[in-house]
């Protein structure tokens, strides 16, 4: 259960990046996370051990997203442009009967395919496909696309060494999750959240908070973010109330998805949370520094991050506790066919390849 929290824990991950940690300052830390992870579901990890700075994880998002729409749409999912081949992976454009929810993404996999699974590539989608990249004619998006893979690279560390962490707070041997890192499906969602008028209004909410993400769980095990100063962030606590989770410099934000919180035997909890469309003034209220430097103006909406980290396909899931478990890939496939907070089915207008605008068919966006 989640708790009534009135803001979001900041946990210290500098001894990842030591070279030798004692057993004592991991288990300090393991149990400091399963904390976090029983109470709020969701903190700030500060220290972690990533290259990257906050400029360049958003320069690279907004250098993505500052492509021409047509060649964006070049990447996108079979669903949005019927003669693409990707089903998973690749771009979704915004959705302009989702004012509650107006964001494009670019969802990249592993840098190394999975292997294939048996029942993937006779499925609607093929979760095990390789990634699909721009093919600019000016070759200026190769540095970015090695250095997203990278991200992704290091990222995937990161979930494995908190994994680690929560398995040891779990009373399991240290290594107990390894088994979800083969084949491993984790995505890196680059995301925008384009600016919106200010008199667009959430239908989905009492108060009229304007939304640009509908409240949600994480449907996988953790949830790693980057977000920008824009600030939106909100998660809901035990009260009902939204404790806004604000831009922290150099921070991820990270948090438990509904699978996980099962594997814990309810230990964990997968938290509600949504992101509120700041507009005008207070777009700029969390940060001195405008993250993403590299070309990026004001009034572009804002950016984020999340990196989900994904078991194998056939990776049997199951609880510590014990019990049946279930193959990870069939539940990704389930939570993309039922969950209303993953699938939104709706005709959309888009954007041919030859730029006419028409009926591009059923949105489905994954997660
Ligand atoms: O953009 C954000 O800050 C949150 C995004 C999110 O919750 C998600 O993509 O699951
Ligand atoms: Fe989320």
């Amino acid at each position: 259960m989640t708790t009534s929290f009135s803001s979001l824990p900041i946990v210290d991950l500098s001894v990842l990046s030591s070279i030798n940690p004692s057993p004592d300052t991991l288990k300090a830390l393991s149990e400091e996370l399963h904390n976090v992870f029983a109470t709020t579901g969701f903190a700030y990890l500060v220290n972690a051990p990533l290259t990257f700075s906050h400029d360049e994880v958003f320069g690279l998002a907004s250098e993505f997203f500052q492509m021409e729409m047509d060649e964006k749409m070049k990447l996108a999912k079979k669903t949005f442009a019927r003669s693409n081949k990707n089903t998973y992976r690749g771009y979704f454009p915004p959705q302009p009967g989702q004012m509650d929810n107006l964001k494009e993404g670019f969802e990249v996999g592993p840098p190394v395919s999975p292997r294939p699974s048996p029942f993937g590539k006779q499925q609607k989608f093929d979760l095990a496909e390789p990634n699909v990249w721009p093919q600019t004619k000016d070759p200026s998006f190769t540095p970015a696309r090695s250095r997203i893979s990278q991200l992704h690279n290091e990222l995937q560390s990161l979930s494995s060494m908190l994994l680690s962490l929560l398995a040891i707070s779990l009373h399991k041997p240290a290594d107990y999750f390894s088994s979800y890192l083969i084949d491993s499906l984790s995505t890196l969602r680059l995301l925008h959240y384009p600016p919106q008028p200010s008199t667009t209004t959430s239908s989905s909410n009492d108060d009229e908070v304007k939304l640009c993400c509908t409240p949600h769980t994480d449907s996988g095990i953790l949830t790693l973010l980057h977000q920008d100063p824009t600030g939106g962030l909100e998660v809901l606590n035990a009260e009902n109330n939204w404790v806004p989770a604000p831009y922290v410099p150099g921070s991820i934000v990270v948090n438990i998805g509904d699978l996980m919180a099962e594997v814990s035997g309810g230990r964990f909890v997968a938290t509600m949370h949504r992101v509120r469309t700041n507009s005008g003034g207070e777009e700029r209220a969390g940060g001195e520094e405008r993250a993403g430097g590299r070309g990026r103006a004001d009034g572009m909406g804002r950016f984020s991050v999340p990196f989900f980290f994904e078991p194998g396909e056939g990776c049997v899931v199951r609880s510590v506790d014990g019990g049946e478990g279930i193959v990870y890939g069939e539940h990704i496939r389930k939570k993309m066919g039922t969950w209303v907070e993953y699938l939104h089915e709706v005709e959309v207008e888009g954007r041919g390849m030859d730029g006419s605008v028409g009926k591009a068919g059923i949105a489905v966006e994954a997660f």
